[in-house]
């Protein structure tokens, strides 16, 4: 029987602390046992009481387990200060209440997470706009790039022509960068060795399908999804999105796609790579449909954001097919939920690894034997970033025959990072040089030469200027968390709403953020390079560099947040005197020339120098100087409320541990993948690996799982037929519950 189709949406998963006691998953108590008890309870008024008893016992400490469980979901070591002092701001409450929305136990309400834009109003801020002078804000709408210099080849006089004296000027200014502590820092080194490690001809002849097959994929234009052969369904779906045409890289991989090869796909942000797996992979669950409910398609991608936008755009262009159910595996959002409704077997579960794996070796029901197609999104991102040791783990649990999508804005991985994945000669589409931008972008930047002190200050000023009325979008990229939330604070006391995303925050911090940002109920957006992938929010109309990134690469994902599905769209960037932020400067103006000389007049983008009034700026930093004291105590005052909050969470934590001490040790331990434990037992047995010959990965494995009591690393044989025997009785005994009571759903498609 097909699993009922529910609509989620992201916030579905979002454990909220209004989630009424019938949404709480049974975790020990089957239905059954509860029916069983109401009978009990009939026959023997006695034997009832203790029975009821029992059962709230039960209900007691299943609600002290989720909330365990919550906990796991929530981060903990988020810290804005760099002292020694865990303060957790992750927090989000204990869901102790009694059926109260949003009481405690007592009634009384339990207080989630600190306000810090109440605290920053206490202190004078958010409230009016500091003043600057206005007079020029007026007229920005209208003169647009006035302000602005073309830049000439070699960018601020910094020499891309001579590309070679990078060396000297490294030893001037080398210190420069030297210690950023950089989160997320994306493929930092992805060119570094470029060159020494560049793939033979003869490797690409004997990995990658013939030359002629991609290039024949190239050839393929649409001027409309009919002629691509598509379900009515899906053509009404993609209608329904406003997606007309098929852009480049949707024309050339959806029939490759549909003939079930394996493709390795890049093409720039924002060009639609994620409708063109989304496409072939509907359609294909169309066309072959499934005898019983079972997951066929895993999306992987590497943030929990990403994944909710690739289920969202999934699950409009499948709105109009039956029963095509999607499903959610990703870290932070509830474990519990995710669980029941992989239960259901979805067609499509789009995860992120370890989340994925977690639920593979732990979620009994789950199963991925009938896997036919594994889609890696940000495919180099997930090859590069340390995620190597889920993959292969995933890479296991998965079935060998399978096709295989992998799309990336940048796909520059070599060979030899690709062969674990166990491709079958797949076909290589890049569509557009890998190394440019939205051709209507606009990139400007400034030259902040000694002037870092002034930065947030200039960062003001350009807001203001840009959008005075807080009606643009405008997403700030920063090099670390601490100065995001810093900058937020110092932004908040000259009058200005902005908000954050990094990866300190919860998962429901992070969404409500963007929700925030979409809404433009909080116009700017300060984040760090977590956010500089993938992330699809419509209608940004600025992204501002306030620390450049580390690379050319990393800076194309930022400005491509920007300019999307051609719109037009403004990048600023801050440059410092650093040989790296020069030579990205360069880069930018050398694809921007490059790019101009195919393009038409009207799709052309720019390259240009912004001028500052450094005299404005200098009045607004004197603003800002004048609060660091403010700044600080705003800062202080925020960890003083976080410690109470936590020290209230620990208290009742306590409480419950101590109610419900035996049901609690009763549960299995569940394994984490990722565990720090984990991680350094990869690294010891990396190590040992290298001195001595026996540690292959299965060894390694066993090791794992023998150091985490006894648990098994993988299902055997044996588990999997016992699941699915389980599974199966289950789906009967819910089949026949179902048709008693006439609710039986029809066959499959
Ligand atoms: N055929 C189409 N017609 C019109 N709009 C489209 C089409 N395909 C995709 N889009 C829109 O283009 C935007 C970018 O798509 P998408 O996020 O899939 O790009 P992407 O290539 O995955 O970008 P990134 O590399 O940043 O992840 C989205 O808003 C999407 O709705």
């Amino acid at each position: 029987m097909a699993p009922t189709t529910k609509k989620f949406s992201a916030l579905d998963f979002v454990p909220t602390i209004s989630d009424s006691e019938s949404d709480v998953p049974d975790l020990d108590l089957s239905d059954n046992e509860e029916e069983e008890v109401s009978e009990e309870q009939a026959a023997s008024q006695a034997k009832g009481k203790k029975e009821k008893k029992k059962v709230q016992e039960k209900k007691r400490a299943r609600e002290a387990v989720d909330d365990e469980d919550a906990h796991e979901d929530i981060n903990d070591d988020f810290k804005f200060e760099l002292d020694q002092d865990d303060v957790s701001t992750g927090f989000q409450g204990w869901d102790f209440h009694n059926g109260d929305a949003n009481g405690g136990e007592d009634g009384e309400a339990v207080k989630k997470d600190v306000d810090l834009d109440k605290i920053i109003r206490r202190k004078g801020g958010l409230i009016k706009m500091a003043h600057v002078e206005d007079s020029e804000e007026e007229q920005e709408e209208s003169k647009s790039d006035d302000d602005d210099d073309e830049l000439a080849m070699d960018g601020f006089g910094m020499g891309s022509a001579a590309k070679n004296d990078d060396e000297e000027e490294e030893e001037e200014s080398g210190e420069e960068n030297a210690d950023e502590d950089v989160e997320e820092s994306a493929d930092e080194s992805a060119d570094e060795e470029e060159g020494a490690d560049e793939d033979t001809p003869q490797a690409i002849s004997d990995f990658y399908a013939p030359e002629s097959e991609s290039a024949e994929a190239k050839e393929q234009t649409h001027t409309n999804f009919n002629s691509l052969s598509l379900s009515r369904p899906v053509l009404k779906g993609l209608s329904n999105l406003g997606y007309t045409k098929p852009s480049p890289i949707q024309s050339a991989t959806i029939p490759i796609a549909l003939l079930g090869k394996d493709i390795i796909a890049g093409a720039v942000t924002g060009s639609g790579k994620t409708a063109a797996f989304m496409i072939p992979i509907i359609e294909r669950l169309l066309f072959k449909p499934a005898k019983v409910a079972s997951t066929r398609v895993i999306v992987l991608t590497p943030t929990r954001e990403l994944a909710i936008q690739i289920s969202d755009v999934g699950k409009k262009i499948a709105q109009f097919v039956p029963d095509i159910t999607f499903g959610l595996a990703v870290g932070g959002l509830n474990l519990r939920q995710q669980e029941q409704q992989l239960k259901l077997r979805p067609d499509i579960v789009i995860a992120t690894p370890g989340r994925f794996i977690d639920h593979v070796r732990n979620s009994s029901s789950f199963n991925v034997d009938s896997v036919e197609i594994l889609v890696m999104d940000e495919a180099d991102r997930m090859l590069e970033e340390g995620f190597q040791d889920e993959l292969s783990e995933i890479m296991q649990l998965l079935p060998n025959k399978r096709q295989n999508l992998l799309f990336s804005a940048t796909m520059n991985s070599k060979i030899k990072q690709l062969v674990s994945l166990s491709l079958r000669k797949p076909v290589r589409i890049m569509i557009n040089p890998p190394k440019q931008a939205a051709s209507k972008l606009v990139q400007e930047f400034v030259r902040i030469r000694k002037r870092d002190h002034l930065k947030p200050a200039l960062l003001f000023n350009l807001i203001r200027k840009l959008d005075n009325m807080g009606q643009k979008r405008i997403v700030v990229f920063v090099a670390r968390k601490e100065l995001a939330h810093r900058l937020r604070v110092i932004l908040g006391l000259l009058g200005m709403k902005a908000t954050e995303l990094h990866g300190s925050l919860s998962q429901e911090q992070r969404l409500d953020s963007v929700t925030k940002f979409k809404s433009l109920e909080v116009p700017v957006l300060i984040c760090t390079d977590l956010a500089s992938r993938g992330l699809d929010i419509p209608k940004i109309e600025v992204v501002i560099n306030y620390d450049m990134p580390k690379s050319y690469e990393i800076y194309l994902h930022r400005v491509g947040r920007t300019a999307r599905a051609g719109r037009e769209g403004r990048s600023i960037s801050f440059v410092g005197e650093s040989t790296q932020e020069r030579s990205i400067v360069r880069d930018a103006i050398y694809s921007v020339e490059n790019v101009n000389k195919t393009v038409a007049k009207g799709q052309r983008g720019k390259a240009l120098g912004r001028n500052v009034d450094w005299t404005k700026v200098e009045d607004t930093n004197a603003i800002i100087e004048k609060s660091a004291d403010t700044v600080e105590e705003i800062l202080e005052e925020e960890k003083q409320e976080k410690e109470i909050l936590r020290a209230e969470m620990q208290i009742r934590k306590g409480e419950n541990m101590l109610k419900h001490k035996k049901e609690i040790q009763s549960r299995p331990k569940r394994t984490w993948f990722q565990s720090e434990k984990d991680k350094q037992n990869v690294k010891l047995l990396g190590a040992l690996s290298k001195t001595k010959k026996e540690s292959n990965s299965k060894q390694r494995k066993r090791t794992e799982a023998l150091e985490e009591g006894g648990r098994s690393y993988k299902k055997t044989q044996h588990d999997r037929t016992t699941d699915q025997e389980r599974a199966y009785k289950k789906q009967r005994t819910g089949n026949s519950r179902s048709a008693k009571k006439g609710g039986k759903k029809g066959g499959r498609r």
